[in-house]
């Protein structure tokens, strides 16, 4: 495979050679523009090294900013955005017309690769209202999606054209033909379980689950499925749907699945490309565990 001289300085190479990798980029490290273009950077430089990167973008700050401009009022429950009519056309334009057009436009300054879609373009992601138990129930957090199912086969024709796809996480319900507003951790573990990728990265403004959260001593590195699972209930915010959507990339089928640091220059290479650990990563329970 070719190395990047980065990967060959921070810990043994693995062959990421034609394997896919899903990253998903938090709107959190998109605020920064140098981190942005850092993070462009090395996706272009791991296509080029021969790996097939998909790229799901978030945009929370940047769709809570534009709320704000609106005077539309906005919360978080569990880590999810409560998303009127009114808000879901807001969230639908500043990730499709703003953030994904940004992305797309920086790695084709580099080479022509990308191309954004939305979970909505050939329903490649279809969703129904997601009414998550909180409380004791079934709450309605209004035009918030589950991703029910992923057709693979668009992304999967622009990855055998050599391009680089980068996905909104907006998905159309088939109940009710709405558009819905999907968190980005968990359409990329979605399209990481439909892809069969090999690594599931979540690119974040931490440097990975903290274990005494609040606080920022001490970082998980790794947890196996089961482990995770079980610190699942005692997790909140941003976290809560990042770490599910790890363990649900592990249970099906992907190798593994990693918080990362943005702000750290070498993170996103040194995971794809070595066996080293940087952050959190979640592996697959050993076989004969129990679950
Ligand atoms: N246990 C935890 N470890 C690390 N971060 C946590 C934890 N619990 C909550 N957080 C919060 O989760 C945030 C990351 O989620 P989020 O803001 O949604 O990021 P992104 O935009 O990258 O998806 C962190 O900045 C931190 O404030
Ligand atoms: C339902 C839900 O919460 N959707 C998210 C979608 C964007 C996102 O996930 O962005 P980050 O990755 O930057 O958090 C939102 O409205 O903020």
């Amino acid at each position: 495979m070719s190395t990047l001289p980065l990967a060959s300085a921070t810990g043994r190479t693995v062959d990421a050679l034609g394997e896919i990798a899903v990253i998903k980029l938090g709107g959190s490290t998109m605020v920064d523009d140098d981190l942005r273009r850092d993070f462009v950077r090395d996706v272009v430089r791991l296509h080029e090294a021969g790996l097939r990167p998909v790229v799901v973008h978030g945009g929370g700050p940047q769709i809570s900013d534009e709320l704000r401009r609106r005077s539309i009022a906005s919360e978080f429950r569990n880590g999810l955005r409560v998303t009127s009519e009114e808000a879901m056309g807001v969230v639908r334009m500043v990730l499709t017309g703003v953030v994904q057009r940004e992305l797309v436009g920086l790695i084709n300054e580099h080479r022509p690769l990308a191309v954004g879609i939305t979970g909505e373009d050939a329903d490649m992601l279809v969703a129904a209202r997601h009414r998550p138990e909180m409380d004791g129930g079934p709450v309605d957090i209004g035009r918030v999606g589950a991703v029910t199912h992923v057709a693979p086969q668009l992304l999967e024709s622009l990855l055998a054209d050599g391009l680089i796809p980068i996905v909104s996480s907006i998905a159309r319900s088939a109940e009710d033909a709405h558009v819905y507003n999907v968190n980005a951790d968990t359409v990329a573990a979605a399209i990481a379980t439909a892809l069969r990728a090999s690594k599931l990265l979540l690119v974040t403004d931490v440097a990975g689950l903290y274990a005494d959260w609040p606080h920022t001593e001490d970082v998980y590195e790794r947890l196996t499925a089961k482990e995770l699972e079980r610190l699942l209930p005692g997790l909140s915010s941003g976290m809560l749907p990042k770490m599910r959507g790890c363990l649900e990339a592990v249970r099906g089928g992907v190798r593994s699945a990693h918080v990362v640091d943005g702000r750290d220059r070498d993170a996103i290479l040194t995971t794809i490309l070595t066996d080293r650990s940087v952050g959190t990563t979640v592996l697959p329970d050993p076989p004969g565990a129990k679950t």
